[in-house]
Formats: C-alpha cells, structure tokens, sequence
C-alpha cells in the first residue's frame, strides 16, 4: 500500500517533526501525477527499481494545491484524480509513500537551488532522484535536469532521467488527457491511464423525470475531477463494491430544456434500488453518440433502449 504523508510547507522549520523517519534516506521523484498515466507508470518503475538497487523508500512527492492554483487559479484545470485515487495506482508501483508537501508563496518563491536544498538534502536526505526528460522545478523554472544531475553529483545523490513516453507520436501528459476527455474521447484517455477515467460523486436529487420514462438516472454531485464532454457513455458504476454495467448521460437534456454542460446523470442497467446520498464510482468506458434533442418523449425511450443494448455491447467487446 502507498501510505499518504502529509507534509507542511517544506520552507517551514515544524516540517522536521512532521516526517516519519522512515521517509528519509529514500529514492525520490518529484511531480504532480494527475492521472497516474503511463509516463508517470515508467518513471515511478525506474524509482522503484533504483530504491531496490540503492536500499530505502521509493517516494513520490506533489504539491498540494498544485502551484498553478496559487501562481494563475483562472488557468487551474480540475484534476484528474484524487489524491487518494493517485495513491491506490502508485501501490501497484510499488511506490511506498506518496508525501503531499503544502504549497505556499514562500515554497513557489523557492530558486532552483533554495528548492533542491530543501526538499532533496535536508528533508528528505535522498539516496537517489528519479525525473522525466521535461522536468523544471523552483521559481520561475529555473531548474532542469541538467542542473538536478550535476547538484545530486555533488551531494553524493544518484540521479537517473526517464525516457518520455509517448502515443500516437506525441508525449503523454496529464495535459493531453485532459483534452481528450474535453473531445469526448474517454477511450483514449483511458489508452493513456492504463486504466478508465473514473468520476466519483454522490447521489442527489434530479428533476425525478427519469423514472417516470422507464428509465431511473442516480444524478452525481459533489464530483471534484474533470468531466468529460457532453454525450452518452458506457461504462461501470461501482456502488458498494459491486460493478454495475451503466449508460451515462452528461450534459443538458434539450428535450426537456434542463440540466446543464456538467450534469452526470447513470443509469445502471439491471438495477432497481435506492440510491440517493450514496457514493458512486463511475469509470467511464466508451462514448456512444452526442446529445439530441428529440421531438417526442417516445423518440428518446425508443433511443435510450438502443443506447442500453449498444453500451451493453461495447462492454462486453471492450
Ligand atoms: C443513456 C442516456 C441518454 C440520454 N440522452 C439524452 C439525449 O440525447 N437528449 C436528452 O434530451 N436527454 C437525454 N437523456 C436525459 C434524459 O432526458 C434524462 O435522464 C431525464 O430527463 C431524467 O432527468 P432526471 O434524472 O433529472 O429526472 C439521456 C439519459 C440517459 C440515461
Ligand atoms: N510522458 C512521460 N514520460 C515519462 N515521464 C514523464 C512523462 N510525463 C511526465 N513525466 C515526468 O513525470 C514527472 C511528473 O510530471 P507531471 O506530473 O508534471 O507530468 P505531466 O503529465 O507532464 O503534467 P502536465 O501535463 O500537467 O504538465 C516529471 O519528472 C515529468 O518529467
């Protein structure tokens, strides 16, 4: 299991007695892994490996609020994932611990080598420092991993750079799944997480209109990670750790003149329960269509039970 640390701002002096030893003297790779995606996966590899080579905790460390947040909230995209759900991927890493280190003006007014000393020397004391090609750290990104190679030369440190990985001919980022998942294109993102892009939210109250068609939806809130773009899914809903196959509808509903561009509506097929104020997980597979608006209540149930087959289709296939 990775266990979560959290941890102060690093330029804090209580951040000493915050930090179980057993954190210390470890393999470290710094970042923000939203997504846990398949070039964070070859780069926590490499951590893992090297921890194992070296002796110690393999570590991977974010900032919380991403900087971003602080620097430009207007620019602040919503994560991919929790940093519990970031966690629970890191274990089948091997990742020990996921430290969460809170971001402050001072820490982001941090230079290069301010920000090294800090974190890689005196708090974490590394043994070793595990980065991609791309990584930039402290103030205005001065540091790349030249100068990381060359600091962690002179304090003893062993340094390694993943290669990037890419898809299709381009670097994967958490950048670049959040754009698919903006298109619609939830397949894809899921080719590049290694695993479905999985929304959480809890049960609320719709307009009640979907039971009376036939077809009961759970309404989602509450969800705090990206929302892909309006259409009709197929996907899983888990609710008390039992997987239900599901056909999701996010965004408006024209037909009625309702909802809005981020409504999260699931209906799980097969199933006929309560399910207001629960917790659902909903990974989200493939898309079916665009949203439409039809003439005619009968015009949608007629296509809401096609929806149901296809996507029932399309998960048995996937
Ligand atoms: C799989 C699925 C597909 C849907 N597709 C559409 C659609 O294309 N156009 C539309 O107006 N509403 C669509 N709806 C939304 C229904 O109009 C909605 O479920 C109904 O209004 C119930 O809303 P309520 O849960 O707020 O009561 C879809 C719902 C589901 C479950
Ligand atoms: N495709 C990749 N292959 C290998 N390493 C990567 C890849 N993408 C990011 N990394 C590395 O992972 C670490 C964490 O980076 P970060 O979480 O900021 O990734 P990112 O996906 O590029 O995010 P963003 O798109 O938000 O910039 C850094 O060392 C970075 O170089």
């Amino acid at each position: 299991m990775t266990e979560i640390v959290s941890l102060p701002d690093i330029t804090d002096s209580a951040v000493d007695a915050a930090l179980p030893r057993a954190v210390r003297r470890g393999v470290l790779s710094i970042g923000n892994f939203d997504g846990v995606h398949l070039g964070h996966a070859r780069l926590l590899g490499q951590t893992r490996q090297l921890a194992d080579r070296l002796g110690g905790p393999a570590i991977a460390c974010l900032f919380d609020p991403h900087p971003i947040a602080i620097l430009r909230p207007e620019l602040a995209p919503k994560r991919l994932t929790s940093i519990d759900l970031r966690a629970r991927r890191m274990t089948e890493l091997g990742i020990d611990f996921l430290l969460v280190c809170q971001t402050s003006p001072a820490l982001l007014n941090l230079s290069a080598k301010a920000f090294f000393d800090a974190l890689v020397c005196d708090t974490l004391d590394c043994r070793g420092v595990v980065e991609g090609e791309n990584f930039c750290f402290g103030k205005d990104r001065q540091g790349d991993v030249d100068v990381l190679r060359r600091w962690c030369g002179e304090h003893g440190i062993q340094f390694r750079v993943a290669e990037m990985e890419s898809a299709d001919g381009a670097m994967i980022s958490s950048t670049r799944i959040r754009d698919l998942l903006a298109e619609g294109d939830v397949r894809g993102a899921a080719a590049m997480m290694a695993t479905p892009h999985l929304i959480r939210g809890r049960v609320g109250h719709g307009d009640r209109r979907g039971r009376t068609l036939g077809f009961p939806t759970a309404n989602l809130e509450q969800i705090d990670v990206v929302i892909p773009a309006a259409g009709v899914y197929a996907g899983y809903a888990s609710v008390d750790d039992t997987r239900h196959p599901a056909a999701i509808h996010i965004g408006e509903s024209p037909t009625f003149q309702s909802g809005d561009a981020t409504k999260v509506e699931v209906h799980l097929i097969g199933f006929d329960g309560d399910l207001y104020d629960r917790t659902l997980d909903v990974e989200l597979i493939d898309r079916v269509r665009g949203v439409v608006r039809f003439d005619s209540i009968d015009a949608l149930t007629d296509q809401l039970r096609n929806d149901i087959r296809f996507a029932q289709q399309l998960l048995v296939t996937h």
